[in-house]
């Protein structure tokens, strides 16, 4: 539906290619030079290893067409992004959850470094890994009322990473985040608008769509030079702690989903999420 909304609002794409089993779309818009990168994993486009290997890899072809500018949004009804497959947390292959973690972290990187500013436009709920996406992005823009974002790990009895909490402070500032992230609080798309979680709340998704390419069209005049190196300044204390720690990170994630205690509560969280 986003997909047919999108070709027929510029008519212009010259390229519109699926990416393998389909669970990416991507598009550019050659006039200008605008991808947008639809997600498309029902039912909830929940990241797994092989969704986070393309998503990566789809922002390192997006780098080679040096595009402008790039649109991240769901294809899914009411779903931006669930967040971390929770299936993959339950009783896990240590040599698989190594996998994801290395492949989450290097996937981070690429999404909050893109040499190219990108918005998040939040068409649906947006926990953990799903609103660490949306935050790495330049600018964020969310459908309301109804739809809810946060870091909720706690809530999963689970510790959200330093780099997901850095990147929440970065947005939010140190007090809200505290707050938020202890809490695994997740906010109403006024909420978030409130506290500076989201820069704008829309009714329906092509207001969003509309309002990304608004923000997009302030970088057309912007040397895509000087845009790089202010975002890099910018971004590298939010990121040079992941850059130098990633075993560190690695072996925390690792130690921690195997403890008794930490599979007892992903058991539990994923039995009330079936109910
Ligand atoms: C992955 C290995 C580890 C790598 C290490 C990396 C670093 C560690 C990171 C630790 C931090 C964790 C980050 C995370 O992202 S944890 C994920 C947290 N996500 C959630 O809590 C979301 C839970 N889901 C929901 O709240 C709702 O499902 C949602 C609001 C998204 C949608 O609600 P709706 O009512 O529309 O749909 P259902 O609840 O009925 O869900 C439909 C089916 O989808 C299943 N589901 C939902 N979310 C997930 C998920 N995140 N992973 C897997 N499966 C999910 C749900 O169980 C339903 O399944 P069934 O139809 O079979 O019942």
């Amino acid at each position: 539906m986003l997909r047919r909304y999108i070709l027929n609002k510029t008519n212009t794409f010259i390229n519109y290619r699926y990416a393998s089993q389909s669970m990416l779309q991507s598009t550019i818009d050659d006039k200008l030079g605008i991808a947008t990168l639809v997600m498309n994993k029902p039912p909830v486009n929940s990241l797994n290893l092989e969704f986070l290997e393309e998503i990566k890899s789809q922002l390192t072809q997006f780098k080679n067409d040096k595009i402008r500018g790039m649109i991240l949004t769901s294809d899914l009804q009411k779903i931006f992004c669930a967040g971390l497959d929770i299936t993959e947390f339950s009783n896990p292959n240590p040599e698989r959850l190594s996998k994801i973690c290395t492949t989450f972290q290097d996937t981070w990187l690429a999404l909050y470094l893109t040499q190219f500013p990108t918005v998040a436009v939040i068409n649906g709920h947006s926990p953990a890994g799903g609103c660490l996406l949306a935050m790495s992005c330049d600018y964020r823009v969310m459908v309301g009322p109804n739809y809810t974002i946060g870091l909720n790990e706690t809530k999963l009895g689970i510790v959200a990473p330093k780099w997901f909490q850095d990147c929440m402070v970065a947005v939010i500032g140190q007090r809200k985040a505290e707050v938020s992230l202890t809490t695994g609080k997740m906010y109403t798309t006024d909420q978030a608008l409130q506290i500076g979680l989201v820069d704008e709340s829309v009714p329906d998704v092509d207001n969003a769509i509309n309002k990304g390419i608004q923000f997009l069209n302030n970088f057309q005049k912007i040397s895509p030079w000087a845009y790089k190196m202010t975002k890099d300044i910018r971004r590298q204390p939010t990121v040079q702690w992941l850059i130098d720690n990633k075993q560190k990170d690695l072996d925390f994630v690792v130690k921690s989903m195997m403890s008794p205690n930490v599979q007892k509560s992903i058991g539990l969280y994923l039995q009330s999420l079936k109910k």
